[in-house]
């Protein structure tokens, strides 16, 4: 634990904050239908997220978590393509907030805990949604997967959230759902806590190992240990 009061926290989007699955699952088969492929199953799709729009439509077509070897470029683009605006245009369909997660975000806030989020997901759909969940007025940081050089597990985007807030780094925690999410945070010398019900390739985020594993973003009010 860390020995530090925490200042600040940087928390991943699909799958802690939002259930984003279903939408992108929804994109996804919407964009196989128009390539004349057979539609995924959903729960198959949400072990593609975790490390962008790049990799879920490549792992789609590939039909697997491995990308295949011979899925030709100029397909893919395509692909891409197709998938860019059929989830643009489906981002907020089924897609909420998880239990607890506005609550949780209002006292922190009421607590003056500075709050950014640090998504793969590709910036262009991560403002507009976080604005059409009525959310954005939590975070003064919003990142995208494409927002800076590195995206996680490389530790650079919260390094370079530290460097702003003028933090060290067991001032920030990683609240985060996949082991990108607890890989990024122990490289950055950051605690983190992985929330055990979104993506994380089917494997529970213990075997990552952050520093505290909950059920619920509600947890927070415990480990930041200030009285609720
Ligand atoms: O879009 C993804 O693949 C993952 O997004 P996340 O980093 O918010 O979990
Ligand atoms: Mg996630």
């Amino acid at each position: 634990m860390s020995s530090q009061p925490i200042k600040a926290i940087a928390f991943d989007l699909d799958g802690t904050l939002i259930n984003s699955g279903p939408d992108l699952a929804l994109a996804i088969n919407l964009m196989l239908k128009e390539l004349a492929r057979e539609p995924l199953d959903m729960a198959l799709i949400h072990s593609f997220v975790g490390n962008g729009a790049e990799l879920l439509v490549k792992r789609a077509l590939s039909g697997s978590q491995t990308v295949a070897e011979d899925l030709d470029e100029s397909f893919y683009q395509d692909a891409r393509a197709r998938f860019d605006r059929l989830y643009a245009q489906n981002l907020c369909v089924n897609t909420h907030l998880y239990s607890g997660v506005r609550q949780t975000l209002e006292w922190l806030d009421e607590q003056g805990i500075a709050m950014a989020v640090v998504t793969n997901k590709p910036y262009v759909f991560t403002r507009p949604l976080l604005e059409q969940l009525h959310m954005d007025h939590y975070f003064d940081i919003v990142l995208g997967g494409d927002s800076l050089a590195k995206r996680k597990p490389d530790p650079y985007p919260l390094q370079y959230i530290l460097e702003k807030r003028q933090l060290s780094s067991g001032q920030m925690l990683m609240v985060g759902d996949s082991r990108n999410d607890i890989l990024a945070a122990k490289a950055a010398g950051c605690p983190s806590l992985g929330l055990t019900y979104g993506y994380n390739y089917g494997i529970p985020i213990s075997e990552s190992q952050p520093d505290w594993v909950a059920d619920s973003l509600t947890a927070l009010s415990d480990i930041l240990n200030i009285a609720h």
